[in-house]
């Protein structure tokens, strides 16, 4: 009875050993963030009914701001194909009584059926044209839903602040939640189609009462159980999928990677093609098994629907049976009772079709409404004091911040200044925190604790989107946006227009122009590959593109900023970089303080102050000289990088391969 009656359980899914190879385990939604809201999915059928009027109620609110017109045409025309239904009923009443009770010749009689029939053919009619002006309506709602639930998904995902995108739970929100507008499009079909099943019950409903009192019961009997297991089989699907979605978004990961143009390489020369192409198979084939089970446990579910209806429908027809019998009943009313039955059962059966429709989508909304509410929670907040237009340095003051799903710190403790017109370089390991302290400066990571100021002003209590436009940022993964290479650059401030003239200083600062030149249709060239006509840029030939970017943005700022530069010349060659470091050292203005983050060891000894970091820790600082003098990390990143280029006697011997050659 369990198996039936008991809340739906998330099945185990069966891992494929593929997965285990890939992904070092099973990867299964692990309900992270909705443990917090709800002890566990609370998908019983009564608090599947219970929210639903709220669900649908934010769906109908949604339909009348967007297109109140079209929604009460939906509304009239429903009621009126409602109305039509009864009257249908009454008019094949009245053809039944002339039929079945009449009085006189069969001639006579056979007249007496004509009003009635031509009624029936009347409200036929009416009701077609009602459910044909219903459907352009609802037809029209529909689009106009699915826009602006899109939008509203869309501009909460892009306004949350970056730790919330690098939060592996919230990520999964933004995942599922993309089901939503979707399935708000979808409730309004399915609000239209369960008004109409309700209102065409109730007439016939009434019609029944008063035809006799125990049909309408009966009636009920019939639907309830196949109303059960069409929502038990929607709650099994909805847990399958929320169990499943990390395995699917793993395999359309393997399957994305086999036909992506920066795998094809290894794809081809490591032969991982055929090794992850058996690995896919073998995943989609325990998602299989999946879909197998979810098809045998909605067909039982339904067939034991259907057998107590079908034993709830005989009940109906043996009471009938016995009230004629018992001359409770005349012929005349047992027609139109058997017509009003199956009438009644069939728009039962669409009501409960559709109400479960409206549950499983009401989930899917559920999602992308508990989406909004988290993103309204962690977006990035509007409004905050005016930043400064002029101000003598920018200080970070014992600055901590912690990864969310990290133990240790990726920044502690690090203080370090930086004056307006001069280059400030932070170096260090890998994985020393430079990115991170990057993004806690650029205002995109706040502080967990000590202050990042501008001047006199604490970050916390600045207007956000002020302080964004004050920051230029060039990284080595900056967006290589699918767009003109004119507005790959513009694109550094997209509200400033520019023309081309206005970009060729830009240009002709990050040594682009010469890049451009050689594209067939200028700065008009469409750079992305994967539209025809358009063209693709090497590496270095991008970075140029990104450093005319930022040339464009920081040359549009007139109040007082800070330029990042993020390792930009990974992608150079050795002239282009030493010409990029000059560059990037002249941005420095006397309303402007450059920060520089390199591996790179000969861009670094010109900046004005060089901050060392070590595992989240400032290690050491000063200018380049003193770091040298003082013999610690500095100077031996240094040294090592010198020794590099040094005479052939001096470069370190490379270590004997540790592993033998096979015999
Ligand atoms: N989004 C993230 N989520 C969790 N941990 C992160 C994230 N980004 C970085 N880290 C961790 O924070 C630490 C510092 O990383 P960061 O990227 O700041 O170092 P880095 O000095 O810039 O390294 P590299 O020179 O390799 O670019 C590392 O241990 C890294 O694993």
């Amino acid at each position: 009875m369990k198996r039936f009656f008991g809340p739906v359980k998330m099945a185990e899914p069966r891992v494929s050993d593929a997965e285990q190879e890939l992904f070092g385990g099973p990867l299964r939604y692990d309900l992270g963030w909705s443990q917090h809201e709800h002890a566990s999915l609370d998908l019983t059928m009564m608090s599947a009914l219970r929210s639903m009027p709220s669900l649908v109620g934010a769906t109908l609110r949604m339909a009348w701001q967007v297109d109140r017109r079209a929604l009460l045409a939906v509304a009239v025309s429903e009621i009126g194909q409602g109305i039509a239904a009864a009257m249908g009923l009454l008019a094949v009443n009245a053809v039944m009584h002339a039929l079945l009770a009449g009085t006189g010749s069969p001639a006579e009689r056979l007249h007496a059926l004509l009003p009635g029939l031509l009624a029936a053919a009347a409200i036929g009619v009416a009701n077609s044209a009602l459910s044909a002006w219903s459907t352009s309506r609802a037809g029209r709602l529909e689009p106009k839903i699915e826009r602006i639930a899109t939008t509203q998904y869309l501009a909460a995902a892009a306004g949350v602040e970056l730790e919330a995108i690098e939060d592996p739970d919230f990520r999964r929100l933004v995942d599922i939640a993309q089901q939503g507008p979707g399935a708000a499009r979808r409730m309004i079909g399915a609000c239209v189609a369960a008004l109409n099943g309700l209102i065409s019950l109730v007439t016939t409903a009434s019609v029944l009462a008063v035809l006799h009192p125990l049909l309408l019961p009966l009636l009920l009997l019939i639907a309830a159980p196949r109303g059960w297991g069409a929502m038990r089989v929607a709650q099994e699907r909805y847990v399958s999928v929320l169990s499943w979605i990390e395995h699917v978004r793993a395999s359309r990961l393997i399957g994305n990677l086999l036909t992506e143009r920066t795998a094809a390489q290894e794809v081809r020369l490591h032969a991982v093609g055929p090794f992850l192409l058996s690995r896919y198979e073998r995943m989609a084939e325990s998602a299989e098994s999946e879909q197998e089970r979810l098809a045998s446990s909605k067909a039982l579910t339904e067939w034991v629907a259907a057998a107590l209806s079908g034993l709830a429908m005989a009940a109906t027809y043996g009471a009938m049976f016995w009230l004629i019998l018992a001359g409770h009943m005349s012929l005349a009313v047992a027609g139109t009772a058997v017509i009003a039955v199956r009438t009644g059962s069939a728009s039962l059966g669409g009501l409960v079709m559709n109400i479960n429709r409206l549950h499983e989508e009401s989930l899917y909304v559920r999602d992308h409404g508990r989406f909004l509410t988290q993103a309204a929670r962690r977006t990035i907040p509007a409004g905050g004091a005016p930043v400064p237009d002029r101000v003598k340095e920018i200080i970070l003051d014992r600055v901590t911040y912690c990864y969310p799903d990290r133990d240790t710190a990726a920044l502690e403790q690090v203080s370090l200044t930086l004056p307006m017109g001069s280059v400030t370089a932070v170096v260090g390991e890998n994985g020393s925190g430079k990115s991170t302290l990057m993004k806690v400066l650029s205002g995109m990571l706040l502080p967990q604790e000590g202050t990042l100021r501008w001047g006199e002003a604490d970050i916390s209590g600045l207007d956000r989107a002020q302080y964004f436009e004050r920051v230029s940022l060039l990284t080595q993964d900056f967006q290589r946006w699918p767009v003109t290479a004119a507005m790959n650059i513009r694109i550094g401030r997209p509200a400033h227009a520019g023309t081309s003239q206005d970009l060729q200083p830009s240009l002709d600062y990050a040594g682009a122009a010469a890049v451009i030149a050689k594209l067939p249709d200028g700065l008009h060239s469409l750079l992305a590959r994967m539209f025809r006509g358009a063209t693709e840029l090497s590496g270095g030939e991008w970075q140029k593109v990104g450093l005319a970017r930022t040339h464009w943005r920081s040359a549009t700022s007139r109040a007082d900023s800070v330029l990042i530069v993020d390792e930009p010349t990974s992608a150079l060659d050795p002239e282009a970089e030493i010409a990029a470091f000059d560059r990037i050292r002249r941005l420095a203005a006397p309303n402007r303080a450059v920060v520089l983050v390199t591996h790179r060891m000969s861009g670094v000894r010109h900046a004005d102050h060089i901050y060392v970091l070590n595992q989240g820790r400032l290690a050491e600082h000063g200018t380049h000289d003193e770091l040298l003098a003082q013999r610690g990390r500095y100077a031996a990143m240094f040294d090592t990088q010198a020794a590099q280029y040094a005479p052939t006697a001096s470069i370190p011997k490379p270590a004997e391969p540790t592993v033998a050659d096979p015999a």
